[in-house]
């Protein structure tokens, strides 16, 4: 018995002796192999998401329709730089490049240069922005950094570039320690963003100016693109101005969004749809991040494969006969204009009015009952009534206002919300009457003057509440002050 235990006890020293020899020897080299399978893995996945957004951008050039594999695949790759290397081949499924790419390798193949034919002789360069002063960083996301340059000293633009601190750059080379292969992934990015403000020409989308490709940071050929200036869209800020400016930034929303379903590269889609990707160029809104851009329709065998999830609502859409999804692109834009945009913008202080065709607007795009066409229709029929005078209601008889040629109150003037200056009371109204109508609703209104400017409708006329137009009939106005020349120079 106790020479059983013994050998049992010899068996395991020896074992364990023999483990340890194992480990010593073996597991290093072990490791060391994993390690370099790991790295070589890291290589060849990041190779592939390379080659993958060149043909994306190549597509776009090219403007050809992808093949019912990329269309499955595409929605996916959006942020797959987010996700940890086993779930972006999850992600990506088992897709495996043409075996003529394969044997030819996945480095040579994409280009860093992609040159566009641009028709414009004014195309901006290299040689502009190299002369450029006044810069100043304007704002950055997740790939890029942008900055406000005046170029020759007179033409104010923005100049976009990949953000080598930003977060795209860093998690990639955390990734794959390649700073140049992560750099080409991210400028792909810019690339196809610049091939897109190319084709798709709109007044709500942002003008491309130029670009220029010079070697920075050790890395060749990185890209610059040089596009019409805007200012970042602050939603708190908007939430405190006019009515009317409001509805202008959802009508050009609409518009940009009609021409966007029916863009010469089909049915676009905006993956990205938050506040942020869309600037404010004199009082217009216009989009200018186009990376995550997509012209692909989802693919589908029955209804269920239709489902679009929202935080607060989801959706499932007709799968057609031909095995797509129904408008999706369309709806999805239009799903986001409502959620971003209409239910903060539309209603609130809109004239009483229009107030039921508002809602009306904002209950049928947050219940995805009408198409872009229709949106678009509804909105330029609030244009209408709202620039035609039309929505005014037939008020009473006007009490008795006496003309005051030619003056104005400085020390009478006083502040109210929203108001075109921050020093008086300077709002839009169609005519006389609507200025009397607004001068009876406030109780400090002594007079207005009307200007003869008009606001973005085109009709409307600013006013301001000075004189001229004197509410009480023996109101003498004590000076005549140049308030009025001076909101006219602010004006314009
Ligand atoms: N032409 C422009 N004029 C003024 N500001 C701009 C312009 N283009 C972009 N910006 C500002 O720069 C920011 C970053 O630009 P952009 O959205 O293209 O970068 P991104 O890395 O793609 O961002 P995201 O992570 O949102 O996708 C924008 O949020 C916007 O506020």
């Amino acid at each position: 018995m106790r020479r059983r235990k013994l050998a049992v006890a010899a068996g395991f020293c020896l074992s364990f002796f023999l483990g340890s020899l194992f480990n010593v020897l073996f597991i290093p080299a072990v490791f060391e192999q994993q390690q370099q399978q790991q790295s070589s893995e890291g290589r060849s996945d990041l190779a592939r998401q390379i080659r993958e957004r060149y043909q994306e951008v190549l597509r776009y050039q090219e403007h050809q329709a992808p093949t019912a594999r990329q269309r499955l695949v595409r929605p996916l790759e959006r942020r797959l730089m987010d996700l940890a290397p086993q779930q972006r081949a999850a992600a990506a499924g088992s897709e495996q490049p043409p075996k003529a790419e394969r044997s030819k390798g996945f480095s040579s193949s994409p280009q860093a240069k992609i040159e566009l034919s641009l028709q414009q002789p004014q195309l901006l360069g290299c040689r502009d922005i190299h002369n450029v002063t006044h810069v100043h960083y304007l704002g950055s996301g997740y790939t890029k950094a942008v900055y406000k340059a005046v170029l020759n000293r007179s033409l104010a633009v923005a100049l976009k570039s990949v953000d080598f601190g930003g977060h795209d750059i860093e998690n990639c080379v955390k990734l794959y320690a390649a700073l140049g292969d992560c750099y080409r992934l991210a400028s792909y990015k810019i690339v196809k963003e610049m091939i897109l403000l190319q084709r798709l020409q709109h007044d709500n989308i942002l003008q491309l100016y130029g670009y220029c490709y010079q070697d920075s940071n050790d890395i060749p050929d990185t890209l610059t693109t040089i596009t019409e200036l805007g200012s970042p869209l602050e939603m708190i800020q908007l939430l405190q101005t006019s009515w009317e400016d409001r509805f202008r930034i959802c009508l050009s929303l609409v518009r940009l969004l009609h021409y966007l379903a029916h863009s010469p590269l089909g049915s676009m889609t905006l993956l990205d749809f938050r506040p942020r990707q869309f600037v404010i160029v004199d009082g217009e809104l216009k989009v200018t991040d186009l990376d995550d851009a997509s012209i692909e329709e989802a693919s589908c065998a029955s209804n269920s494969d239709c489902y679009m999830e929202f935080p607060a609502r989801n959706f499932t859409l007709p799968c057609s006969v031909e095995g797509r999804c129904q408008s999706m692109n369309e709806k999805r834009n239009l799903y986001n204009a409502y959620r971003f945009f209409f239910t903060y913008l539309l209603p609130h202080s809109a004239p009483s009015s229009l107030r039921p065709l508002l809602d009306m607007i904002v209950n049928a795009t947050g219940e995805l009952h009408w198409g872009i066409d229709e949106t678009v229709a509804q909105l330029e029929r609030v244009l209408h009534l709202y620039k035609s005078g039309l929505y005014l209601l037939n008020t009473t008889r006007t009490p008795k206002y006496r003309e005051v040629l030619e003056a104005a109150i400085l020390e009478e003037n006083y502040r109210c919300w929203p108001s075109y200056h921050h020093k008086g009371c300077l709002l839009s109204v169609f005519d006389v009457s609507e200025a009397i109508e607004v001068c009876e609703s406030h109780s400090q209104c002594q007079a207005f003057v009307l200007i003869n400017q008009t606001t973005w409708t085109g009709e409307r006329c600013h006013w301001v509440i000075a004189a001229a137009i004197a509410k009480n009939p023996s109101y003498q106005p004590e000076k005549e002050v140049d308030f009025l020349k001076g909101l006219m120079s602010i004006l314009r």
